[in-house]
């Protein structure tokens, strides 16, 4: 979004997480700080963008490589976002040439690392990692914005930190035990909506355990959950069909953004409340539209990891204010 006439056309990159689509923006040399409603305009497909998800600014950092700002595509800036964490670390990865790094959120910092090496570079080009706006702007001048990489997929693993369990802390309106909270989902009596599990990644998830996975009815509930009393922050509402201990099929009706392909944080909130419930161990594959996350919940740690794949899928620049 150009202020003025002077300032260059911001560049973007594309990416999605398991099919979670975002747009990212570079914000180390110049500030990055859209509107509400210039998010929006910017999800609305008209802005020629594809719409997203989420957008995500990167800034820098006193503390971490980077500092990850994330809006969803209703314009609400919300705490953090699991599988943009993976991409943005996989491009601090690529940037840096570190073993891992680290990357804050509103919600606190995470560290990314390679979960194993892409199977060679697609080509030659340099990564689509932060370079500079200037080099960035010639990749995309190019034609070639990300390098050749944009048919690779890349393995990230995020350690996302501790899940917060106390009420207070997804948060909840009022006390409760979090492994099976009472929900009165407005006319929709259905059983498989009652008790479900609540937890927070840093930002708050409810999550039923249900094999109705349909679109009507993750749509149906999914809204009205959303906004629900009992979510003081409104809350991303996971549907959670256990299919074995070591596996889940989710899909998430996501705060601010709907129904999406994948929601990193929303697998770990399921993997943590199946756990919970001794519905699953400790560690399962989340099978979500867009692709398959693993998720582990570690004892020793008591921190969740997230390892999924990372995909670019073009680069541009943003349309102007
Ligand atoms: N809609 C979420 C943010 C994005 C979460 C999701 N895309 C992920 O990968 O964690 C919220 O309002 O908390």
């Amino acid at each position: 979004m150009k202020s003025n006439m002077s300032e260059p056309a911001r560049p973007y990159i594309r990416m999605n997480g398991a099919g979670n689509a975002f747009i990212v923006v570079q914000a180390f040399e110049q500030p990055f700080h859209p509107t509400a409603d210039q998010v929006r305009a910017l999800a609305d497909p008209a802005a020629g963008l594809g719409g997203f998800d989420q957008l995500i600014g990167i800034e820098p950092s006193e503390t971490a490589d980077a500092f990850m700002r994330v809006w969803n595509a209703d314009g609400s800036m919300v705490q953090t976002c699991g599988n943009a964490l993976r991409c943005v670390g996989w491009l601090m990865l690529e940037a840096t040439d570190k073993e891992e790094v680290v990357i804050d959120t509103l919600s606190g910092p995470t560290t990314a690392r390679r979960a194993s090496l892409p199977s060679g570079r697609v080509g030659s080009g340099s990564p689509p990692g932060l370079t500079t706006a200037a080099q960035t702007q010639s990749r995309v001048g190019s034609g070639d914005p990300a390098g050749s990489t944009t048919a690779a997929q890349h393995q990230v693993t995020v350690d996302m930190g501790a899940p917060r369990l106390e009420w207070d802390q997804v948060p909840l309106s009022e006390e409760m035990d979090t492994r099976g909270i009472e929900l009165q989902v407005g006319p929709i009596d259905a059983p498989v909506l009652h008790t479900p599990g609540a937890v927070s990644m840093g930002n708050p998830h409810v999550v039923f355990f249900t094999d109705r996975q349909d679109d009507a009815f993750v749509r149906g509930s999914g809204s009205l959950v959303e906004r629900h009393p009992l979510f003081p922050e409104g809350v991303n509402v996971g549907f959670a069909h256990v299919l074995s201990p070591d596996h889940i099929r989710l899909r998430v009706w996501e705060r601010g953004a709907g129904l999406t392909l994948a929601c990193g944080t929303g697998a770990c909130a399921a993997l943590v409340a199946a756990a919970r419930r001794g519905l699953t161990g400790r560690k399962a594959v989340v099978t979500v539209d867009g692709g398959q996350l693993t998720i582990e919940w570690d004892q020793a740690t008591n921190h969740v990891f997230m390892t999924g794949p990372v995909q670019v899928e073009g680069a541009g620049f943003l349309p102007e204010a």
